[in-house]
């Protein structure tokens, strides 16, 4: 054990503490200020990872205060034997609450099953060290609870490796953590029970500092994670209302940008419609050239439409080969020409299959919204389209219609 020593004047020993507080101050604070934080996270997103990582910082906060004595000195003052025997219990607190943090932020139980078992061996051991310790025991505990601080400084940077080399990228802010963790322990453990350097307890500072510096890393790789999950929750969002094949949105989407449209209607009264497509004879494709060519004519149906249309129109594949866009427009008369922009386009451009050029031809059926104050329902819309859609069907197919009134008119 090697002990540093300075003298100092009075007003040199106040400045020191003074500097000294001001360090504690920064480091409580830091901690407490994140602990609030990831209670926050906890809470609002009902994320039991932030929920370890509050309860991870708690036991690093009562480590400190144990090892630097400021607990002591100002929080448990009459609690001596707290603070003589309690060491240990700490330690062990410490090393049960980071093995679970890291166990669920590492995601260990999916990624790295024999991994988990080992850290769930080492928690059953800190416990076990908690227990023998209460119940009086010494010696073994004290060995115990070292041996696993130590032990902290291999396993925890190596599952961080091993699960940010699989692809986990947010690990790495572990790895960085724990890396930075073990340096100081491992110095300040080299410093206390050797002669190897006469550095005291000036360790103890840096180890302070790098603890600072691991939970922050943390922090980051935390608040790395909760991204990542607000990403894949978009993705999934977007993916409930996207069509797979052709990448446009599907009836769910056609649902949801309806109850926005009406929403949009009643503060600037621009009219809307919705424009219902349906290929001609789409049967025949599939059963002369193939369900694989069927599909390839409709990806490009999807193409030609996100061409044709503009950005704020609502592009949807409806089902089979019936697509639907909502759409904004000044008049009927511009939905007639987005209408037969998409059907001249469609019909003058064969698909091509293996050394097929597939002919094809659709129909278009408009209806505008009439009144938002009717509260029209989508089903009701697209009735109206379907209808028109009918008209220009049974007229021959290959046209577009309008749905008037009661009565569908021909347009082309
Ligand atoms: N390839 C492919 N075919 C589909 C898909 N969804 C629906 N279909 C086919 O689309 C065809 C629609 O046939 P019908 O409803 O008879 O319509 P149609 O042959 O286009 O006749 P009309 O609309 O009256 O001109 C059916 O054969 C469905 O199997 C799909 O995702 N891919």
């Amino acid at each position: 054990m090697t002990l540093g020593f300075t003298l100092d004047t009075p007003p040199a020993f106040g400045a020191r503490q003074q500097r000294e507080h001001l360090g504690f101050g920064v480091f409580y604070g830091a901690l407490s200020i994140m602990i609030i934080m990831s209670l926050i996270f906890a809470i609002a997103l009902k994320q039991r990872n932030a929920a370890y990582y509050a309860v991870f910082l708690l036991s690093t906060i009562l480590f400190w205060l144990k090892l630097n004595g400021i607990g002591f000195q100002y929080l448990w003052p009459d609690a001596v034997w707290w603070h003589n025997e309690g060491f240990h219990i700490v330690y062990l607190l410490f090393v049960g609450c980071a093995l679970q943090f890291s166990k669920s932020f590492l995601q260990l139980d999916s990624l790295a099953p024999r991994l988990n078992r080992v850290f769930a061996t080492l928690q059953l051991l800190a416990l076990a060290g908690i227990v023998a310790r209460l119940l009086g025991l010494y010696e073994p505990v004290l060995m115990l609870s070292f041996a696993l601080l130590v032990v902290l400084t291999f396993v925890i940077p190596f599952a961080s490796y091993k699960v940010w080399r699989d692809g986990l990228d947010y690990a790495f802010w572990s790895l960085l953590a724990w890396l930075l963790y073990a340096v100081g322990l491992l110095l300040s453990i080299i410093s206390a029970s050797t002669s190897l350097f006469s550095w005291g307890m000036t360790p103890l500072f840096y180890a302070q500092v790098a603890s600072l510096l691991e939970t922050l890393f943390l922090m980051i790789g935390l608040s790395k994670w909760l991204i990542q999950l607000e990403l894949e929750r978009q993705k999934a969002i977007s993916q409930a209302n996207e069509d797979a094949l052709t990448g446009l949105g599907n009836r769910r989407r056609l649902q949801l940008a309806f109850t926005q449209l009406k929403d949009a209607m009643v503060i600037d009264h621009r009219p809307a419609f919705v424009l219902m497509i349906d290929l001609d004879y789409f049967k025949q494709i599939n059963d002369t050239f193939g369900h694989d060519a069927g599909d390839k004519v409709l990806t490009e149906v999807g193409s030609l439409l996100l061409r044709i249309c503009r950005e704020s129109d609502v592009v949807t594949r409806y089902g089979g080969e019936e697509f639907a866009i909502l759409l904004r427009a000044q008049d009927v008369d511009t939905v007639v020409q987005v209408a037969e922009r998409i059907r001249v386009e469609f019909a003058s451009s064969p698909t091509k299959h293996h050394d097929h050029m597939i002919e094809h031809t659709l129909c278009c059926g408009i209806a505008e919204i009439m009144n938002i104050d009717q509260q029209p329902s989508v089903q009701e819309m697209m009735k109206h389209a379907d209808e028109a859609l009918y008209q220009a069907k049974a007229a021959g197919r290959n046209q577009s219609h309008v749905y008037a009134h009661k009565q569908p008119h021909h347009i082309v």
